[in-house]
């Protein structure tokens, strides 16, 4: 079989497909209707525990299930995907494969194309890339022909009588290679990763930007889930097909949503606009995590995709504030004197070192889950940074420091570990010695710390997105994880201890009585739709408001918070980086003063409890709700009204406002 197969015009079949808007859309409004996939499979990991038709979690079972035997919700799950399970000879996979989600996905479509389509380049109009893939490296094409190979066998045997098979894989090489060009990561509201799916042209022709204007998010619901967040189907299609540039008459093929295999159940997907697009402007999203730095997108867009992104973002000269500061470490020679001295040569080694000593780091938490040992090699990379010896000169040997850059991309993966692995710490502690007054004050201040790299990786990120506009999901959840983390904390039943001790410590109130009068953000926040409120008064006023307010409370909590950790104390605000240069280096004692010396040091831990206080935590639960509020509003126009992180904010601020322990 040809590679572009028999009668078709090769020139056709190798157009660049992108799609574009009908019309101008404002930021938040989504741009086509909750699309069905074609074809979709969970990850193996979560096979017992989730839905295999429409993904939704299942009920805890005790019964035990063989290995990829898929599991549904609801007899209507079972109709819909059972038939195809079957058929698609998905269970003859041999057992070894390592996660079977590519290939079952590739089986499916597979079940569901002619024997012998007339295009291996674009199969149902999806672009496979089967032959980039195949050429480009030795590894993923091997890795294609191995999976092949193994789809072929389990096809053979479910057809014992060998009808229809061709005598190579070059079909299952190519939906394979479909699979991984245009599959992907179906994740939950949480950010749990549950499987791949595919859509039709109407999605999958959207190509990809790291400063996209668009991005999109799931809708996963069970057919008989009374939930009430159902997405509104009644919206259209709102953008076009065009080759480069021009519209194309293949409209007619992006007109249907429903999965054109007939799929009624699944994960949707919707798409939605984070910028302003005019109409004709083609509408982008993200292949990559948009917080790695340039190089780290361009590889994996390389090695994955089979192309090189000239996006602005990516052809800016100079490079973008972003993309530099996501990568900048700081170099100190600490015994060499030449000043002829070329660091350059050693920062890629040090970053290289640096990046799988975190990697290690985090798998290794996230394997063994010591939380504590986690956190001190974590903060001991953040705080001394990397020594690289043997550098050889006239003068002898010299000792290198090289440090991250508190925006550089692996210090806020860091953040990120840090709050999780602090969190851990503090609910370890509370179970092993619930009775135990110093344990209980331990687990608060390991929560405190946990709430202030939190709110750390909010003010980063909010920094970035303030160059980046399309960094809005990532500035989303983190200004939402900080402001839960705060409200939680304020919320605790942990400051019981030091009513005990005879601190007078009132509790916090309902959301309404902490209504702040500087800011509109409840208001904006409340209203129906957050939307046409947050155009009406501009979103950057929105922006500048919540910025000043927060700050301003903030500067109250901050030493409170960031106490007894050497790391945050070399911020003195978490909002404001005016004071990081290029160069920028820190002495961490620089900025404790000496009531904090004596909060660290002195007294016994009934002494240190004077500094908890009513105000500080009644501000705490005002920063809190100021993070959830903006936080909200961002979620709502990068995922909307009914979606699960807009809702999940509204629960924390509304929902269990009347349990106050
Ligand atoms: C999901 S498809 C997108 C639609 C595709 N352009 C088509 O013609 O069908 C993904 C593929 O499109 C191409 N692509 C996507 N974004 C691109 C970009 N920014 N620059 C160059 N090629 C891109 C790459 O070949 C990639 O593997």
């Amino acid at each position: 079989m040809s590679m572009t197969g028999v009668g078709g015009k090769q020139e056709e079949m190798e157009m660049e497909m992108e799609m574009r808007a009908k019309q101008d859309f404002d930021s938040g409004q989504d741009i086509t209707p909750p699309i069905l996939p074609i074809s979709f499979s969970l990850y193996d990991s979560v096979l017992s525990s989730h839905c295999s038709s429409c993904f939704s979690r299942l009920p805890p079972t005790v019964a035990h299930v063989p290995r990829h035997v898929p599991l549904y919700c609801s007899p209507a799950c079972y109709s819909s995907h059972s038939p195809l399970h079957s058929s698609s000879a998905e269970s003859l996979l041999p057992p070894t494969c390592p996660d079977s989600s590519d290939l079952r996905t590739a089986l499916r479509l597979l079940q569901s194309l002619p024997s012998t389509p007339p295009h291996l380049h674009r199969i149902d109009g999806l672009l496979t890339n089967h032959h980039m893939l195949t050429s480009s490296s030795p590894e993923v094409a091997a890795k294609i022909r191995q999976g092949a190979i193994a789809m072929a066998a389990a096809r053979k045997s479910r057809n014992r009588d060998n009808e229809g098979q061709s005598d190579g894989f070059l079909l299952e090489e190519a939906v394979l290679s479909l699979i991984i060009t245009n599959a992907v990561e179906v994740q939950d509201e949480s950010g749990r990763s549950l499987g791949i799916a595919v859509y039709d042209l109407s999605f999958s022709w959207i190509n990809h930007s790291c400063s996209p204007n668009a991005c999109y998010r799931f809708s996963i619901s069970s057919p008989h889930a009374t939930s009430s967040f159902r997405e509104d189907s009644s919206s259209t299609l709102r953008i076009v097909p065009s080759v480069s540039g021009e519209e194309c008459d293949a409209c007619g093929c992006v007109e249907h949503t429903k999965g054109n295999k007939g799929y009624e159940l699944g994960p949707k997907i919707i798409v939605r606009s984070i910028k302003r697009i005019r109409k004709g402007e083609e509408v982008c999203v993200s292949y990559t995590d948009l917080l790695q730095p340039k190089a780290m997108r361009q590889s994996e867009l390389r090695s994955k995709y089979q192309f090189t992104c000239s996006c602005s973002r990516c052809s800016a000269s100079p490079t973008t504030y972003v993309d530099r500061a996501l990568e900048e470490i700081s170099t100190c020679n600490l015994s060499f004197s030449s000043s002829s001295f070329d660091h350059n040569l050693y920062r890629d080694e040090a970053s290289k070192r640096v990046y799988s000593y975190m990697d290690e780091t985090i798998t290794e938490f996230l394997s063994v889950g010591d939380p504590e040992s986690c956190c001190e090699k974590l903060e001991s990379i953040l705080n001394l940074g990397l020594h690289i010896e043997q550098v050889e000169s006239k003068d002898g040997k010299s000792q290198l420091n090289f440090k991250l850059h508190p925006f550089h991309h692996l210090a806020l993966n860091a953040y990120t570990t840090l709050t999780s692995a602090y969190r851990i710490c503090s609910s370890d502690l509370l179970a092993l010695h619930p009775e135990i007054d110093e344990c209980q004050l331990k687990a608060f201040d390991t929560n405190r710390t946990s709430a202030a790299y939190s709110l750390l990786l909010a003010g980063a990120t909010h920094h970035l997105f303030c160059s980046e506009s399309s960094l809005i999901a990532s500035a989303a959840n983190f200004w939402t994880n900080a402001g839960e983390s705060l409200v939680t904390l304020a919320r605790s039943s942990l400051w019981n201890l030091f009513v005990k001790w005879g601190f007078p410590i009132s509790e916090v109130s309902t959301i309404a009585k902490h209504k702040c009068s500087k800011c509109s953000l409840m208001d904006i926040f409340d209203a129906k739709s957050i939307l046409s409120q947050a155009q009406r008064v501009n979103f950057e006023h929105i922006s500048s408001d919540f910025l000043d307010c927060v700050s301003n409370m903030t500067a109250k909590i901050w030493r409170f918070l960031a106490r007894g950790c050497h790391y945050l104390e070399i911020f003195e605000d978490p909002f404001d980086f005016r004071w990081l240069g290029q160069s920028w280096d820190f002495h961490a004692d620089a900025n404790r003063n000496d009531e904090d010396s004596k909060f660290i040091t002195e007294g016994s831990y009934k002494h240190q409890a004077q500094w908890y206080t009513k105000e500080r935590r009644i501000h705490m639960y005002e920063v809190g709700i100021h993070c959830l509020l903006y936080g909200g509003i961002l979620a709502h126009i990068c995922y909307g009204q009914n979606s699960q992180l807009s809702t999940h904010v509204l629960n924390i601020l509304y929902g269990v406002d009347s349990i106050v322990h």
